[in-house]
C-alpha cells in the first residue's frame, strides 16, 4: 500500500469559476435566469467560494452584462462567498451596489496581454488597482489578486518567472489576501508550474497562493498535482470546464470542477464538495448550452448512468 504523500494538503479549498470565467466567452446570450440557477446549483454542491460575475465593460465582455441581475437573483448561503472581478473604480461601485461579497482584481505578467484584456500597461493597471483597493478596504471587502499569463502569453510567448513574481508581489503588497496564478492559455508543465511558484514564492507565502490553469493542452491536472505537491492548497476551477478569456484566442476552458474533485477524492484530500450534486450542476449547464462538458469524468459518469 502506497502511504499518503505527506507533502500534499490534507484539505484544499476550490474557488469555482464557472459562472464568471466559465460563462464570460459564449458567444450566444445566456439568459440571467440560467446563470441564477447555475450558481444555486453550484451553491447546493457545496461549493464554498463562486465567482459569481463582473463588473466591467459591457462592450469589452457582453456576456457578464447581467452580472448585477444575477447577484440579485441568486439563492444566497451564508457560508459561501459570491464573489466578482472589478477592474476599475466603476466597477468596484457596481460590485458593491450589487452586494458582493468579495472582489478581485486582475493584472498580467505581460505587457501585451494586459493592454489588449484591460486597455493599459501592467504599470498603469496597478495604479488603477491601487485606488480599488483602498475603496474596497474602506467597505470592508475582501481583494483576491490576479496574475495572468503566469506561463505564457498568446502574443508574447514564454513569460520569465521573475516578471510573474514582480506583478504577484505588487498585488500582496497592495492588500490582496490572496494571489491567483492563471496559466491563461493552458501551455505550463509541471516542472515549469513549480519553477514559476519558487519564483513567486520569494514574495509570496505558498499559503497565499491559488492556481488557476486553463486545459487547452491538457495539462491542468499534472499541473495541481504539481502545485499541491508544493503547498499550494487553493484551487480555481470552473464546472464543466466552461471557459475561456476572449482576450486570448484559442484559449479553452479552465480545468473541470469535476475532474479536480475526482482526483481529489482519489488522493485522499478534503475539499467539502457533493460529487454527485456538483455533477448534476455540471450536466444542467451543458444541457443548457446544448454541448456535452468537457469534462472526461462528467462524461465518464454520465454515460455510466444513462447506459
Ligand atoms: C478595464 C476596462 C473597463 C477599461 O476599458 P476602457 O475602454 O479603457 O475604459 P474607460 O475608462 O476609457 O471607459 C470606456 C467606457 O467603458 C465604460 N466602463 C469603464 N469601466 C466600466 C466598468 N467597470 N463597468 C461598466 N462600464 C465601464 C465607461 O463608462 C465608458 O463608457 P462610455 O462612456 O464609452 O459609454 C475594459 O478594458 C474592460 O472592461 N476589460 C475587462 C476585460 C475582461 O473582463 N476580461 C476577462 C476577465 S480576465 C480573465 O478572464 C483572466 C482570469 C482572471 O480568468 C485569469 C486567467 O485565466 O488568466
Amino acid at each position: 500500500m502506497i502511504k499518503a504523500n505527506p507533502r500534499l494538503p490534507k484539505r484544499v479549498k476550490l474557488v469555482e469559476v464557472g459562472p464568471r470565467d466559465g460563462l464570460q466567452n459564449e458567444a450566444t446570450a445566456i439568459d440571467t435566469q440560467v446563470k441564477v440557477d447555475l450558481v444555486n446549483h453550484l451553491t447546493d454542491a457545496g461549493l464554498s467560494y463562486i465567482e459569481t460575475g463582473s463588473f466591467v465593460s459591457p462592450k469589452w465582455v457582453p456576456q457578464m452584462a447581467s452580472s448585477a441581475e444575477v447577484f440579485a437573483q441568486i439563492k444566497r448561503n451564508s457560508s459561501v462567498t459570491y464573489a466578482a472581478l472589478t477592474p476599475n473604480l466603476k466597477g468596484l461601485q457596481a460590485a458593491i451596489a450589487a452586494g458582493v461579497d468579495e472582489v478581485a482584481i486582475f493584472g498580467a505578467a505581460s505587457e501585451s496581454f494586459s493592454q489588449k484584456n484591460i486597455n493599459c500597461s501592467i504599470k498603469e493597471s496597478l495604479q488603477r488597482f491601487t485606488d480599488v483597493v483602498e475603496l474596497a478596504k474602506q467597505h470592508n471587502l475582501k481583494i483576491r489578486g490576479y496574475v495572468s499569463c503566469v506561463l505564457g502569453c498568446p502574443y508574447e510567448g514564454d513569460i520569465a518567472p521573475e516578471q510573474v513574481a514582480e506583478v504577484a508581489r505588487d498585488l500582496f503588497a497592495m492588500g490582496c489576501y490572496e494571489i491567483s496564478l492563471g496559466d491563461t492559455i493552458g501551455v505550463g508543465t509541471p516542472h515549469r508550474v513549480q519553477e514559476m511558484l519558487v519564483a513567486v514564492n520569494k514574495y509570496v507565502p505558498m499559503d497565499k497562493l491559488a492556481v488557476h490553469f486553463h486545459d487547452t493542452y491538457g495539462q491542468a491536472l499534472a499541473n495541481i498535482y504539481a502545485a499541491l505537491n508544493m503547498g499550494i492548497a487553493v484551487i480555481d476551477s470552473s464546472v464543466a470546464g466552461l471557459g475561456g478569456c476572449p482576450y486570448a484566442k484559442g484559449a479553452s476552458g479552465n480545468v473541470a470542477t469535476e475532474d479536480v474533485v475526482y482526483m481529489l477524492n482519489g488522493l485522499g484530500i478534503e475539499h467539502g464538495v457533493n460529487f454527485d450534486l456538483l455533477l448534476k450542476a455540471g450536466w444542467f449547464i451543458s444541457d443548457k448550452l446544448q454541448r456535452p462538458a468537457i469534462s472526461k469524468v462528467s462524461n465518464a459518469l454520465r454515460a455510466k448512468q444513462t447506459g
